[in-house]
C-alpha cells in the first residue's frame, strides 16, 4: 500500500485558511448547588495553513473538541476571535454569516453520529439543505453521491441501505462521505479512528490522506493516538487545561518537545513508533473496512 509523499516545504509556505486568535470559552456548571467555572479554551491562538494535517492533542478535557465546536459554529467564543479564508466567522457577541458547507466535522463514533432511522442517501444530503441551491443541485445528484461513495470505497448500493447494514469502518466511511458532499476546504476530525479496530483504523486514515489530495482538503486531527499522529499530521498543537503550550511540526515535536507538558504527554505513550505507524498502514489487510 503506497503512503503519498508530502511536499511539507509547500505546506508550510501556504497561506493561512483558518486562524484564531486568544480564543477564550468558559462553561459554568452547577456541582451540589454551587458554580463552578471551567476555562475550555484559554486564550488559543494558532494558525492552520491551507492544505495541512494540524494535530491537537492533549489529555481528555485539555479542550480539544471545544475548540472544533467553535471553529464549527456550534459553540460561541467568550473572547477572542476566529477566521476563516481571511474572514471572522466567530467572536463574542458577534454573529457573522458562518460558511456553512465550507467547514466540516467528522466524529469519533459513527454509531452515534450518523442517524439510524435515516437512509446513506438521506444521510448524505443533510448537509446539502444548508448550501446555495446551485451547490446542491450539483452535488446532491443520485450520480454525484454514487461517484462521492465510490471516492470512500463504497458500491452504489449503499446509498439505499441504513447504518446498521454496515461495519464499524464502512459506517465511518459514509461519516466522510456526508463530511465531503458540501466539498468543504476544512475537514474537523474528531478522533475518526478512535472507535475503530486497529487494521481499520490504518486504513481509513489512508483514505483520508488520499481524499486530502483528490479535493484539495485542509485538515485539523484530533486525537489521543500519539503514533497515528506522528505519521499523518504537518505541525501539531499540544492542549493543556485549556491553553496552547506549544506549536511545533511534527518532527520537531517528537524529535524535541519543548514544553514540559508535551514531554510528559510523549513519555506517557510507550508503544508508539513512526516505522510501527507506517507498518500499521502498511499491513492493512485490504477489503477489511
Ligand atoms: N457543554 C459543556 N458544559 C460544561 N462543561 C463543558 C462543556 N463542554 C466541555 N466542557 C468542559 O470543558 C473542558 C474541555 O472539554 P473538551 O471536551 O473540549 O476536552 P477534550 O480535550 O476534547 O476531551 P476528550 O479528549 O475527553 O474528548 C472539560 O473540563 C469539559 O468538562
Amino acid at each position: 500500500m503506497t503512503v503519498q509523499a508530502r511536499d511539507t516545504r509547500a505546506v508550510a509556505a501556504a497561506e493561512p485558511i483558518l486562524t484564531l486568535h486568544q480564543v477564550q470559552k468558559r462553561f459554568l456548571v452547577r456541582k451540589r448547588g454551587i458554580r463552578v467555572e471551567t476555562v475550555a479554551a484559554d486564550q488559543v491562538s494558532f494558525t492552520v495553513r491551507r492544505g495541512e494535517v494540524f494535530g491537537l492533542v492533549g489529555e481528555s478535557g485539555s479542550g480539544k473538541t471545544t475548540l472544533a465546536n467553535l471553529v464549527m459554529g456550534l459553540e460561541a467564543p467568550d473572547g477572542g476571535e476566529i477566521s476563516f479564508c481571511g474572514r471572522v466567522i466567530a467572536s463574542p457577541g458577534r454573529r457573522p454569516p458562518f460558511p456553512y458547507g465550507d467547514i466540516q466535522m467528522v466524529f469519533q463514533d459513527p454509531r452515534s453520529s450518523l442517524n439510524p432511522r435515516m437512509r446513506v442517501h438521506q444521510i448524505l444530503t443533510e448537509p446539502l439543505r444548508a448550501v446555495s441551491p446551485e451547490r446542491r443541485a450539483q452535488f446532491g445528484s443520485e450520480a454525484a453521491l454514487v461517484e462521492l461513495l465510490g471516492q470512500v470505497g463504497l458500491r452504489p448500493e449503499s446509498l439505499h441501505r441504513f447504518p446498521h447494514e454496515f461495519s464499524g469502518g464502512q459506517r465511518q466511511r459514509i461519516a466522510i462521505a456526508r463530511a465531503l458532499v458540501t466539498r468543504p476546504k476544512l475537514v474537523l476530525l474528531d478522533e475518526p479512528t478512535s472507535a475503530l479496530d486497529v487494521s481499520v483504523q490504518a486504513q481509513v486514515i489512508q483514505l483520508l490522506q488520499s481524499l486530502q489530495a483528490e479535493f484539495g482538503l485542509t485538515y485539523v486531527f484530533i486525537s489521543h493516538n500519539m503514533g497515528v499522529v506522528r505519521y499523518f499530521c504537518d505541525r501539531v498543537g499540544v492542549l493543556y487545561r485549556g491553553r496552547l503550550v506549544e506549536v511545533a511540526d511534527t518532527d520537531t515535536l517528537f524529535s524535541a518537545p519543548s514544553h514540559e507538558y508535551t514531554r510528559r504527554l510523549l513519555d506517557a505513550v510507550p508503544t508508539w513508533s513512526h516505522a510501527g505507524a507506517e507498518r500499521l498502514v502498511e499491513e492493512a489487510p485490504n477489503g477489511g473496512v
